[in-house]
């Protein structure tokens, strides 16, 4: 499967352009909330829309040729940084900044404004199955039996408002190249949404990590 790359960069050079784009991105994230919530007059908005039209065509002089993929260092340091919830370049993810421990078990605070609601002052259910996706995913690669996801149940308990808000994940169990995966939402009054999620390691990458053929006993290393 194309879009993980390795690349030369150096922990120097990573940290220049964390430096360099993750500010960025975050006037972008800052565009959309304004975008949604301003109440400036027609004419404004006209004249930002011309000023935003020429900054687009600036930023496409020079760009990829698709989305940005997952790439890594000889070190192993993997840069998602196009992801639609962690990717640093990515102005749609909220980001989530995500602690995780080698055990399996991932958490995050993050925050979701205007750009994720869906009922009104409310999260998108789409929105929290992404996120939940993301963390149940993130639980099987750091506990080292990443994959895909194959099922994803959600249970939305209560609504969650848009704020402030937690999430957290482990891994319930493994079985050769099978993981399942639990995780939750919650707000300050606890749990909003649980899912339950199968992450499978997919045939691509068991040819990779067993060219042998042999029993997926020993997962591949995950690299974060
Ligand atoms: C990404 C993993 C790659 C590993 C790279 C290494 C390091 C990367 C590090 C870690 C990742 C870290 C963070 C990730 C964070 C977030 C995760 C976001 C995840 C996503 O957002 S991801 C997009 C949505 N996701 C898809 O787009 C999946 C599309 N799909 C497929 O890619 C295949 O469909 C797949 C892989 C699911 C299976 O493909 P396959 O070729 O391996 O399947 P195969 O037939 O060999 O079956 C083998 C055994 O799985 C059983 N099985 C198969 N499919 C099943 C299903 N759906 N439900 C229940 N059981 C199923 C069979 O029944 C058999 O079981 P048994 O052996 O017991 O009979």
């Amino acid at each position: 499967m194309g879009g993980f790359q390795q690349d030369e960069m150096t922990p120097e050079q990573i940290e220049h352009e964390v430096g360099l784009y993750g500010p960025f991105t975050e006037v972008v994230r800052e565009l959309v909330d304004a975008t949604i919530r301003t109440e400036v007059d027609d004419d404004e908005i006209r004249a930002v829309q011309a000023e935003l039209e020429d900054i687009v065509a600036r930023l496409r002089r020079s760009q990829l040729d698709g989305p940005y993929g997952v790439r890594f260092n000889a070190t192993g340091h993997g840069r998602p940084w196009g992801n639609s919830v962690v990717g640093l370049r990515n102005a749609i993810a909220p980001p989530l900044a995500i602690e995780r421990e080698s055990t399996g078990r991932v958490r995050c605070e993050f925050h979701l404004g205007a750009a994720y609601e869906g009922p009104p002052s409310l999260v998108h259910g789409g929105v929290s199955a992404l996120i939940l996706d993301q963390m149940l995913g993130e639980a099987a690669g750091a506990g080292g039996r990443p994959g895909m996801t194959a099922t994803l149940t959600l249970h939305y308990r209560r609504a969650t408002p848009l704020g402030d808000l937690r999430a957290e994940a482990w891994i319930e169990r493994t079985e050769g190249i099978k993981t399942w995966a639990h995780g939750r939402i919650e707000d300050a009054e606890g749990v909003t949404v649980e899912a339950e999620g199968l992450f499978i390691l997919p045939r691509w990458a068991r040819e990779l990590a067993f060219p042998t053929g042999d029993a997926a006993e020993t997962p591949p290393s995950y690299a974060e």
